[in-house]
């Protein structure tokens, strides 16, 4: 559905007289399959929501192809757009109009009939829970309601493919949960392949069949999230002893479970390590520490997270890189984007 090969984006930034050139996509090869749900996660910076202008068509790449539900995104740019959703991280500007007439309106720039539209839109206002509203103004509805209404403007057209750039950042935990069940049944319900942005650890985690991990624009990771936390982070056992002087020989035993790539911490009572496959060796490991008469206060097995997986690929945590992300460079970018933002909303 989505394929794409050494794409590249340039932006070039002029401070007073200095021009500076940001690499902000740096050769990224990706495909999506059809029917699909592939997040797609990155620190701040990293390079996401270019890649999504891209293969949206609303930038043109610097270098690289790639196609989009069978489309060049060069070439057959009307075709691409005629094919996917599109939701913006900034969210949809709104005209002034009531929810249901803006939904009609967008659904008839692609072609559609009043009636059609009217029909679809009142269906997708059900099922995205926004019943009720649709004479409300978007100006007065909450952040996820707007949020919903925004996917429900992507989806009028029934596009096979979607893209949700950040779909939930700014809300608050519950319409963020609630915003994930309406993603998944994009999927369940409607058969759409879904490429979404994040920056959320637990929303890539929670929604995507696939996870695609950017850094400093290029691809650092392409799998499912548990086989890149088993490729890439064992899981880690944090032992609590009762007697501080045992805790070498514990962090041995520890140790001995583990291969190489983890090391094993010493704090206090407190032993920290990273073993592959805990759940098949923890047992063994508890019945040596008894032998041994090492009696422990308490003992903690943690899954890796996807952070762990960052980590271990770049030697950073995503907090740590949201952080160190050189080019937030201030200056006027001289390579705008040709078509503007939300012109596919
Ligand atoms: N129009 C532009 N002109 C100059 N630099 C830009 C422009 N757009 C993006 N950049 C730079 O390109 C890099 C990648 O930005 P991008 O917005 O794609 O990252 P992102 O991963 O989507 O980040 P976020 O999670 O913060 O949205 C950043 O360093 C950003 O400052």
């Amino acid at each position: 559905m989505i394929h794409a090969r050494g794409l590249v984006q340039t932006f070039h930034t002029k401070q007073g007289r200095q021009k500076t050139e940001v690499r902000a996509v740096d050769g990224v090869d990706l495909d999506v399959e059809e029917g699909e749900v592939v997040g797609f996660l990155g620190p701040n910076g990293a390079g996401k929501t270019t890649t999504l202008r891209m293969l949206t068509t609303l930038l043109t790449p610097t270098a690289g192809t790639a196609s989009v539900a069978g489309y060049d995104v060069v070439r057959e740019s009307v075709q691409v757009r005629r094919s996917i959703g599109y939701v913006s991280q900034a969210g949809g500007a709104f005209s002034g109009a009531r929810a249901g007439d803006e939904v009609v309106d967008h659904g008839m720039l692609y072609g559609l009939s009043k009636q059609v539209c009217e029909a679809r839109g009142r269906q997708l206002f059900e099922q995205m829970d926004l019943d009720g509203l649709w004479t409300r103004m978007p100006k007065n509805m909450s952040g996820g309601q707007k949020r919903r209404l925004d996917i429900v403007m992507g989806l009028i057209h029934e596009p096979r493919l979607v893209f949700l750039d950040e779909p939930t950042t700014g809300l608050d935990p519950q319409a963020r949960a609630n915003l994930w069940e309406h993603i998944r049944d994009l999927r369940s319900r409607r058969g759409a392949t879904v490429f979404l942005t994040t920056h959320y650890l637990d929303e890539a985690d929670a929604l995507s069949d696939r996870i695609l991990i950017i850094d400093q624009g290029r691809i650092v990771a392409a799998d499912t999230s548990d086989n890149l936390k088993t490729q890439v982070a064992g899981d880690l056992v944090h032992l609590e002893l009762v007697d501080a002087d045992q805790v070498a020989e514990a962090a041995r035993k520890l140790a001995s479970l583990g291969d190489s790539r983890g090391e094993v911490e010493v704090d206090g009572r407190h032993v920290r390590g990273r073993v592959p496959r805990a759940g098949r060796s923890v047992q063994g490991l508890l019945r040596d520490l008894d032998r041994s008469g090492i009696d422990l206060d308490s003992i903690e097995v943690h899954r890796p997270t996807l952070d762990d997986v960052f980590l271990s690929l770049t030697g950073r945590s995503l907090r740590d890189a949201e952080s160190t992300r050189p080019a937030d460079a201030p200056g006027e970018p001289t390579a705008p984007s040709d078509v503007p933002e939300g012109a596919l909303q």
